[in-house]
């Protein structure tokens, strides 16, 4: 009998695929910082767990940042999008540098999609400055810097996810 209850996988709906590679992620978060740099200066960087811990790890390094907390979310079990949940929110010492509201604080992601996860940061910390490394059309305007924009039907593939595998010619 058919399952009418299945609920296709936001990657699944997406469609497109676009691997990232170690490389092209540090580039593209070397470029981010480019930007970020005519910005700041910075008191602190917050990453976005778990995928924006390793664009923050890059743009600290770059802009001479030790400063670095985290808010820990989860808003996708592997690709399914479900309720935000916030497990930890801004220490309150690096609240305190923002004087509440989050003015000299960078906040990094590796990405907005649908904008919920950015939307939750904003109201958070609203005078802090949004940097991810992508965007998709429906939650960049939640960002204040990015680098590389993709379509809403494109799923990142982040070098973190995934691993070289075998794949067979085009012309078997
Ligand atoms: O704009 P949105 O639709 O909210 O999607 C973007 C968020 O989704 C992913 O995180 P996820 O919750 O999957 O957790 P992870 O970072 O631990 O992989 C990604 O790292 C962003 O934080
Ligand atoms: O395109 C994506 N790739 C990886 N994780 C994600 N979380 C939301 N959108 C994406
Ligand atoms: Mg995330």
């Amino acid at each position: 009998m058919a399952d009418n209850n299945y609920e296709p996988s936001a990657e699944a709906k997406a469609g497109r695929p676009f691997p990232v590679s170690w490389d092209q992620f540090h580039r593209d978060c070397r470029a981010l910082t480019w930007r970020l740099n005519e910005v700041g200066p910075f008191h602190a960087v917050i990453a976005i767990t778990r995928g924006g811990l390793v664009p923050a790890a890059i743009v600290a390094r770059e802009l001479g940042l030790r400063v670095i907390d985290t808010v820990c979310v989860a808003s996708y079990d592997h690709d399914k999008q479900s309720d935000l949940q916030v497990l930890k929110g801004v220490s309150p010492d690096v609240a305190k540098l923002g004087g509440g509201t989050g003015k000299g604080l960078l906040i990094v992601d590796d990405l907005v999609d649908t904008g919920t996860t950015g939307r939750l940061v904003r109201q958070m910390l609203p005078d802090a400055h949004f940097a991810t490394v992508y965007a998709k059309p429906k939650g960049k305007p939640l960002v204040d810097t990015f680098i590389t924009e993709v379509s809403q039907d494109t799923w990142i593939h982040f070098p973190w996810d995934t691993a070289l595998s075998f794949q067979p010619p085009i012309r078997p």
